[in-house]
């Protein structure tokens, strides 16, 4: 496909994805009714559609419309590119740009992808770091691997993966984290991968996991384990008695071959089998996703007050249950991925005060501005 006709596909797409579809689901769709597309076509059509996914005001105001063609033009002055160069109308290429077809002003927070009623609730949870996060969260994400301690250390692991052509610094917010900054593409055909020498997994993420008090030996629940990432990472981290529990179990299918590949025992374990008294219970609560928004941009424009109170209940329910597994002067950790406080200090706020049983030990907020996912992390003694 030429540049062009990546450029026209992903119009499409996000005409789709405009319309209601999901993203996932329109790039799907669009790829079984283009056999002739290749994967770099894939991957180049995807990125165009993340981009403005994680543009979409923005990108509206610089492209004139809120269309799939808008977007991408928006999406292209944006990023300096010179739309002309691209909406040629020959081949495939979308049809040329039209005099009408320009930048309308745009207010601040249209300049900055915050979604209107959110504001203030991101004004307030930010402070002083609202505009310069919410500007990070315009930018694609770092892809991170967290090195498997059990199998290699960090600097073999670089090595392995140099050999590969797959370049990584290490990343502060973890002893683990690598961040990639060549050849990530290659990263699932890798042997390193396949191994379990390294993990996909943001660096936030490990650093959450890494402050846990985690010490050989003792009882942990991973209550919302999820694909298990951070039951494999606690894993690496300690010998651990580790169950990992979701109240959705599918969501755990892979975990026990990711384990085994990792070289770390997790038993998964359903509600009806759970047994009290674990040391530490992880509370990696289902959440807006609000510190993700670089990695699903989708989120960001599903989110509306109606979901978010909903979240904020089920987050309640969750520690609450999280709460009644934890051992007698055990540990409970409460995580999202949101930076919102009404997620955040607020839930835990409210949970101390109907739970005298647990004290808040330490808490920590990341953003984006230190390189990963926007994260919290409550870390409560019961
Ligand atoms: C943020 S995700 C977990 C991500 C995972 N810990 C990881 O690191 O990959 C939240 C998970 O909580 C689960 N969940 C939602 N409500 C729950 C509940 N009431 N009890 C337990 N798990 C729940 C969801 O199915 C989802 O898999």
């Amino acid at each position: 496909m030429t540049p062009g006709a990546r450029v026209a596909a992903a119009i499409a797409v996000l005409d789709r994805i405009v319309a209601g579809e999901a993203a996932e689901k329109a790039l799907v769709n669009w790829a079984r009714s283009s056999r002739f597309a290749g994967s770099a076509d894939r991957a180049a059509v995807r990125d165009h559609v993340f981009d403005a996914l994680r543009r979409m005001r923005s990108a509206a105001a610089l492209g004139g419309a809120g269309t799939g063609r808008g977007l991408m033009l928006g999406v292209l002055r944006g990023q300096g590119v010179d739309p002309s160069t691209l909406f040629t109308g020959e081949g495939h290429a979308p049809a040329p740009v039209a005099s009408d077809e320009r930048p309308r002003p745009m207010t601040d927070l249209e300049a900055l992808d915050c979604p209107d009623w959110l504001a203030p609730q991101m004004r307030e949870s930010l402070g002083g770091n609202f505009a310069a996060v919410m500007q990070a969260m315009q930018a694609r994400a770092p892809v991170f691997l967290r090195v498997n301690l059990r199998k290699a250390t960090v600097p073999q692991a670089q090595t392995v993966l140099r050999a590969e052509g797959i370049e990584t610094h290490p990343h502060p917010l973890a002893t683990p984290a690598l961040e990639v900054v060549a050849g990530a593409r290659r990263i699932a055909g890798s042997a390193a991968y396949r191994e379990g020498l390294v993990e996909l997994q943001d660096a936030a993420s490990q650093a959450v996991v890494q402050a846990l008090p985690l010490a050989d030996g003792m009882r942990v629940l991973d209550y919302c384990a999820g694909g298990g990432g951070k039951s494999l990472a606690m894993a690496a981290l300690a010998r651990l008695d580790l169950s990992a529990h979701d109240v959705d179990p599918r969501r755990m299918v892979d975990l026990p071959a990711r384990a085994a590949r990792a070289g770390v025992p997790v038993r998964t374990v359903q509600t009806a089998a759970l047994a009290a008294g674990h040391d530490l219970v992880l509370a990696d609560a289902p959440c807006s996703g609000s510190g993700a928004w670089r990695r699903s941009p989708e989120a960001r424009w599903r989110l509306d007050a109606a979901r978010l109170s909903a979240l904020v209940a089920t987050q309640a329910a969750v520690l609450d249950a999280a709460a009644a597994q934890v051992a007698p002067g055990g540990w409970l950790a409460y995580a999202t991925c949101s930076v919102l406080e009404c997620e955040n200090g607020a839930a835990v706020a409210a949970f101390l005060a109907r739970s005298p049983r647990f004290r808040m030990q330490r808490d920590m907020r990341l953003t984006p501005l230190d390189g990963g996912d926007g994260f919290y992390l409550a870390l409560l003694r019961g």
